[in-house]
Parts: structure tokens; C-alpha cells; sequence
């Protein structure tokens, strides 16, 4: 079964995911992007107080786009406490260019020693990126998705970046995102859904098969379903009772 990951962007909103339920507590500053990252301070007050009783979530961090990570910067040491860092494609248009650029981060993270156990990489399908990779041939794809794996990048997530303009599945077909679940699972990635989901979506979605190892969720956690506002405990645990 899908698993629930919940963005938050502060401790107030991490007790609120952790009370609803959440199996990811994914750390991202919503102001700062979709894929925004949040101040070190900020990071390392919410590992600092999830509960030992909880201490099998896993805790999750955005590192914002490519392009945010000049060569000269340097992760801050507490990222080597997360499980999972995620980082968005930036402008890539190219798949070459992208691979490169995620290939270099990687190798940059794993030199200073910040060994995360997952290392997850975004693409949005409201981008030329996202729509590239989506409409590859299902060989085309599977090979992709292998050298992601080869490059050390354990899973690949699939957003969307403007989070006004509709839902994933505006963007991606159900044939798409199945084939994109089951080209992960073939490649050893771990796959994940987001993209201003809603519950009736991911009803639709799960009853066609579509069936990824991680659902993220911010906007329909969120009070009145705005992705600025504050996440509702409730909320969180209607979407985790739903996903059980
Ligand atoms: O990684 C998951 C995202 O934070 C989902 O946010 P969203 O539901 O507002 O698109």
C-alpha cells in the first residue's frame, strides 16, 4: 500500500502531521518553490522534536532545485540526519543535462559525507522535462530510470510545479503514471505521487492500479485546502486512513 508523506514547514505543522499519521515527515518551505527549502534552523528544530515513540518516521528534506546548489556551496551537516533529500530539476529540458547535474549533486552530498539512505529525484510534468520523460517509449524509459539508479539516485518523484494550475493528473495520464510506477519498481527506484492532490484523485488513481510506494501531499493537508495555510491534523489522518 502507498505509503502518506506530508510537506510541512514548521514545528507546529510537523506535530500536526506526526499526530495525523504521516510515514514521511518531508521538511519544505512552500514560499520558497514547490520543492522549497527550509532555513537550517528550521530543519534541524523539527528533527529535534519528533518523539522517540515516533522515531521510525522518516524524516524527509527539500533541497530546492538543481541550480540553487552552485558548485562552492556546502550542504549543512544536518542533512546527513534525514532519510530522504529530494532536489527539483531546475530549468533542465535535456536528460542529459539533467542526469549530469543530479550525477554531480550526488557525488558533492556523498563527499561531504551527507550518506542519506534515499536521495530522490523530482521531475514535474507540467514542464518540458516532466512531459519528456512521460511520453518516452516504455524501453526509452526503463533505461532512463536504470541509469538514474546506476548514478546512485534511489527514487524519483513526480510533481507538478505550479501549484495553481491543476493536479498531477492533468498532466500525466493514468497509462502514464502506471507505466511510471512500474518502470520504478523494475528499476529499483522508489516511486512517489504529488502534485495538488486531492483525495478524490488518488481514489481514482489507486482504483486503476496506480500504486506508487509514496503519496505527498501539502495542499490537501492544509486548512481550507490552501498550501499556504497551516496543516490540519484531521486532514492528515483522513488521507492516512484513506492510504491504510
Ligand atoms: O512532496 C509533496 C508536495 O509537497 C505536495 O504538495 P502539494 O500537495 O501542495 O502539491
Amino acid at each position: 500500500m502507498p505509503q502518506l508523506l506530508i510537506s510541512v514547514r514548521s514545528s507546529i505543522e510537523a506535530t500536526a502531521a506526526i499526530a495525523g499519521g504521516c510515514y514521511v515527515l518531508d521538511i519544505k518551505e512552500p514560499e520558497n518553490g514547490p520543492l522549497g527549502m527550509a532555513s537550517a534552523d528550521v530543519i534541524t528544530q523539527i528533527f529535534g522534536q519528533i518523539p522517540p515513540e515516533h522515531s521510525d518516521i522518516l524524516k524527509s528534506v527539500a533541497l530546492g532545485e538543481l541550480h540553487d546548489w552552485s558548485a562552492d556551496r556546502r550542504p549543512d551537516p544536518i542533512l546527513s540526519q534525514a532519510n530522504i533529500l529530494k532536489v527539483g530539476p531546475g530549468d533542465f529540458e535535456d536528460i542529459a543535462g539533467w542526469i549530469r547535474s543530479l550525477k554531480a549533486l550526488i557525488h558533492r552530498f556523498q563527499h561531504h559525507q551527507i550518506l542519506t539512505n534515499q536521495f530522490i529525484a523530482v521531475i514535474y510534468a507540467d514542464t518540458p522535462l516532466g512531459q519528456l520523460i512521460l511520453s518516452q517509449s516504455p524501453n526509452d524509459q526503463l533505461q532512463l530510470f536504470h541509469e538514474l539508479r546506476a548514478i546512485s539516485c534511489t527514487g524519483l518523484l513526480i510533481d507538478t510545479q505550479n501549484k495553481t494550475a491543476g493536479c498531477l493528473t492533468k498532466y500525466a495520464t493514468e497509462t502514464q503514471l502506471l507505466q511510471f510506477c512500474n518502470h520504478c519498481q523494475q528499476a529499483n527506484l522508489t516511486s512517489a505521487l504529488a502534485g495538488s492532490l486531492q483525495l478524490d484523485e488518488v481514489t481514482k488513481l489507486m482504483n486503476s492500479g496506480i500504486k506508487p510506494n509514496y503519496f505527498g501531499f501539502r495542499s490537501a493537508a492544509c486548512v481550507s485546502g490552501i498550501r499556504t495555510h497551516e496543516i490540519d491534523a484531521e486532514l492528515v489522518r483522513d488521507l492516512k486512513r484513506y492510504l491504510r
